[in-house]
């Protein structure tokens, strides 16, 4: 996976190029990450890479010029990089909602750029003409599109292929069944008078995968039922979901 980053913070990405899975990734070449900053393309005195807003208001918005001079760069070392034409996204409190069935799509294929903004966002015009795609990472805004942009990079890359250590976890990632996560347990047996499940110690690997199934359809039941809402569960999902309901209920 190929990935531009147009920021004005570019060092705020050592988070996920230089640490755990991601990191790994990229000194494995699996994911390339480029940087573009905007005041690299600065031309007066004092490297201004912000503007005011027309028709007033508070706060200011990225300087156009720089910010599409690092777009232009970037767009064009994509090309050059991976062939293909890549999607520019920036990350907006405006944009689509992020979830994992976006990382999906945006974890295989074309190559992208990301822009990252600051102050309180960017030229409508620049949207219109340079970008691709606005994504969301939810209903909140931070101080700048550098955080969301490597929550969409880092839940992206770690389902490129041999990203992660047996492809596995990231299949059983119940998410990817559109499911929340089982509950999971490691040494010791016991915390605090709390035992580990027995089928987890038993070694039957079809109860392990039936416990797990029911844990992950129960606790989707009781924390999101929204994401059970017009989802067809197989018979043995059902089951398994009833079973946990009626011992719910007890
Ligand atoms: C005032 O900040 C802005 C205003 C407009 C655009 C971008 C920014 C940069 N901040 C962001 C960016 C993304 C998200 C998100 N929810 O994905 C939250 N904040």
């Amino acid at each position: 996976m190929w990935v531009g980053v147009v920021s004005l913070f570019p060092e705020m990405f050592e988070a996920i190029a230089r640490h755990g899975v991601t990191g790994r990734a990229v000194s494995q070449g699996r994911v390339a990450l480029e940087f573009w900053n905007p005041r690299d393309y600065a031309t007066d005195r004092h490297r201004s890479v912000d503007d005011r807003p027309y028709g007033g208001g508070p706060g200011m918005l990225m300087k156009v010029d720089t910010l599409r001079a690092a777009i232009h760069a970037a767009r064009e070392r994509a090309s050059e990089a991976t062939g293909q034409r890549p999607r520019v996204i920036y990350l907006s409190p405006q944009g689509r909602r992020l979830d994992q069935q976006g990382a999906r799509e945006l974890a295989c294929g074309s190559p992208l750029v990301v822009v990252a903004g600051r102050y309180e966002g960017i030229d409508e015009r620049i949207v219109e003409s340079d970008i691709d795609e606005e994504w969301s990472i939810g209903d909140y805004v931070l101080s700048g599109g550098e955080l969301p942009a490597m929550v969409l990079i880092d839940a992206a890359a770690r389902l490129v292929p041999g990203v992660l250590g047996h492809q596995d976890s990231a299949v059983e990632d119940s998410f990817n069944e559109g499911l929340l996560d089982c509950p999971h347990y490691t040494r010791p047996e016991e915390i605090d008078g709390r035992r580990v499940p027995d089928v987890l110690l038993s070694g039957h690997h079809g109860e392990i995968r039936r416990w797990r199934l029911k844990q992950s359809l129960g606790r989707t039941w009781l924390r999101r039922p929204d994401l059970l809402e017009g989802r067809t569960l197989s018979a043995e999902q059902q089951k398994l979901l009833e079973e946990f309901i009626e011992e719910y209920a007890l």
